[in-house]
């Protein structure tokens, strides 16, 4: 029997005792903070170190540590090899806090997209491989009856062998959003352009129900979201751009990219799809397909001809370069201009450079308005009760937190968003001046009450309003 068979041990003995935590050794950040490396000290292996606090009033943590150990035996999910329950105090913190931490495997930190972008060739049978090893991490995760939730490209890590690169080992991570599938999931949770439809419905009815209307039939989403994430990923790695656009890149999700989402209304454009097989076509159908029970099961899509017979052609497809290559992508544009018209990307989950390459008229046209706020001496509708005009304002900084990074290249641009920051929070700040959560939010991205000092984690910046946002709406 594995040991990730019975349920983890949460040790309560230190974790220095065993491990030396590399703090200065940042592997990636997320919404949690940094991962770090440690090394063990008893055979000088190095592992990746997540650190999750461990609030007594949430179970959070607990359960993403517990369902990511019991997904563990994979061959494709990060593997954990120890979790602690500890009260530790990371560099620059006034005082130890509760903490559960999960020793995980070291992986190459690398995003799936960024590494086939700089790929000079790739071809549908390599795809197949990647999304083969995807999809079998996933089954993993379903045969034990675990819903990952948050399927994205930032989600697989890869481990690079030296020789062939076609060997890439890609695996899963980050189960902050996975839950046991009882067949009742109606949390609507989810990243923008991997979303189902089926969460958006479920998002739909629960607000209905807030508001008091009642459904007939309950409405639940499953594991069968994974399988719709898994529809897009493959969408793009075979030709290069999402299925899905949105119209307003700063807002999470537009009506109009939902609507698209839930009619499935997206097409293989004949100039980019022409070279792939009908099998990849007819697979990425019945993944991308409305209805949740008509979509394949994880068994079934490892049964379609696609993946089963190992056949797909070695010709080499445009993808790499359409992800990474400012030009083709604007010839893109044009030849699918009716897909493509008035949407942009809106999601930090993966960055297509060549869109955020020209100048971002998002961020332009936004300095403007806010501008035009600040000559006119007031911060909008002076009929608005101040309390929304408040909200207004932290979910205006919100959506600037969830913009797009732009590209290392452009580092005028860089700049020119930290200044945007800084100044939509001093907007937030007029109107929510004594908000305690939000100063502290504001104080662990090192805000100086000026400016942020250090590099801001806007992904965490943005959850942190997200919650606040949430205790200041009725
Ligand atoms: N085992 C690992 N080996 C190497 N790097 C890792 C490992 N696990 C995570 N990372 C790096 O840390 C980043 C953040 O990890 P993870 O996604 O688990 O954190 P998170 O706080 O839950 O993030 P998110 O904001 O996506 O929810 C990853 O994108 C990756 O770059």
């Amino acid at each position: 029997m594995s040991k990730y068979e019975r349920d983890p041990e949460f040790k309560k003995t230190s974790i220095l005792d065993d491990y030396e935590i590399k703090w200065n050794r940042s592997l990636g950040t997320g919404v949690s903070g940094p991962v770090r490396l440690c090394i063990h000290r008893a055979t000088g292996k190095e592992y990746a170190l997540k650190l999750l606090l461990d609030r007594s009033d949430r179970k959070k943590a607990e359960i993403e540590a517990t369902l990511h150990w019991r997904c563990s035996g994979g061959d494709h999910i990060v593997r954990i090899v120890d979790i602690y329950r500890n009260e530790i105090q990371q560099p620059g913190e006034l005082s130890p806090k509760k903490r559960i931490l999960l020793v995980m495997e070291l992986m190459e930190g690398k995003e799936l997209f960024d590494y086939i972008s700089k790929r000079h060739h790739f071809t549908e049978h390599e795809a197949s491989k990647y999304i083969l090893q995807i999809v079998r991490g996933v089954q993993f995760c379903h045969r034990l009856n675990i819903a990952h939730r948050d399927i994205k490209p930032e989600n697989l890590l890869l481990l690079k062998p030296a020789s062939n690169p076609e060997d890439v080992v890609i695996k899963l991570s980050d189960f902050g959003f996975a839950k046991v599938d009882n067949g009742d999931l109606k949390t609507p949770q989810f990243t923008p352009y991997y979303v189902a439809p089926q969460v958006l419905e479920a998002q739909k009815r629960q607000k209905e129900s807030l508001s008091g209307y009642k459904h007939r039939t309950p409405y639940y989403y499953d594991k069968s979201c994974d399988i719709w994430s898994i529809g897009v990923i493959m969408y793009i790695m075979l030709c290069g751009y999402p299925p899905f656009y949105s119209e307003v890149p700063h807002q999470a999700l537009s009506n109009r990219m939902k609507q698209k989402i839930m009619s499935a209304d997206f097409d293989f454009p004949e100039n980019d799809w022409k070279a792939v097989t009908d099998e990849a076509k007819d697979l990425i159908r019945k993944m991308l397909c409305v209805e949740p029970s008509e979509r394949l099961s994880i068994e079934e899509v490892l049964h379609h001809p696609w993946l089963a017979q190992n056949a797909s052609p070695n010709r080499d497809l445009n993808s790499p370069y359409l992800i990474s290559d400012k030009d083709a992508l604007v010839e893109v544009q044009g030849a699918h201009a009716k897909l493509l018209q008035n949407f942009r990307r809106d999601d930090t989950g993966f960055y297509l450079k060549p869109l955020g390459q020209a100048k971002n008229p998002v961020l332009a046209s936004r300095m403007k308005k806010q501008e035009e706020k600040k000559e006119s001496g007031g911060a909008g509708n002076e009929s608005e009760p101040s309390s929304s005009k408040a909200v207004q304002s932290l979910k205006s900084l919100m959506d600037v937190c969830n913009m797009p990074p732009p590209p290392p290249s452009l580092s005028s641009e860089s700049s020119l968003s930290s200044s945007f920051l800084s100044e939509s929070v001093k907007n937030a700040l007029v109107l929510n001046e004594h908000n305690a959560s939000l100063l502290k939010a504001l104080e662990q991205e090192s805000w100086n009450g000026n400016e942020f000092i250090h590099q801001v984690n806007c992904k965490r910046l943005a959850s942190s309003l997200q919650e606040l946002i949430e205790q200041l709406e009725p």
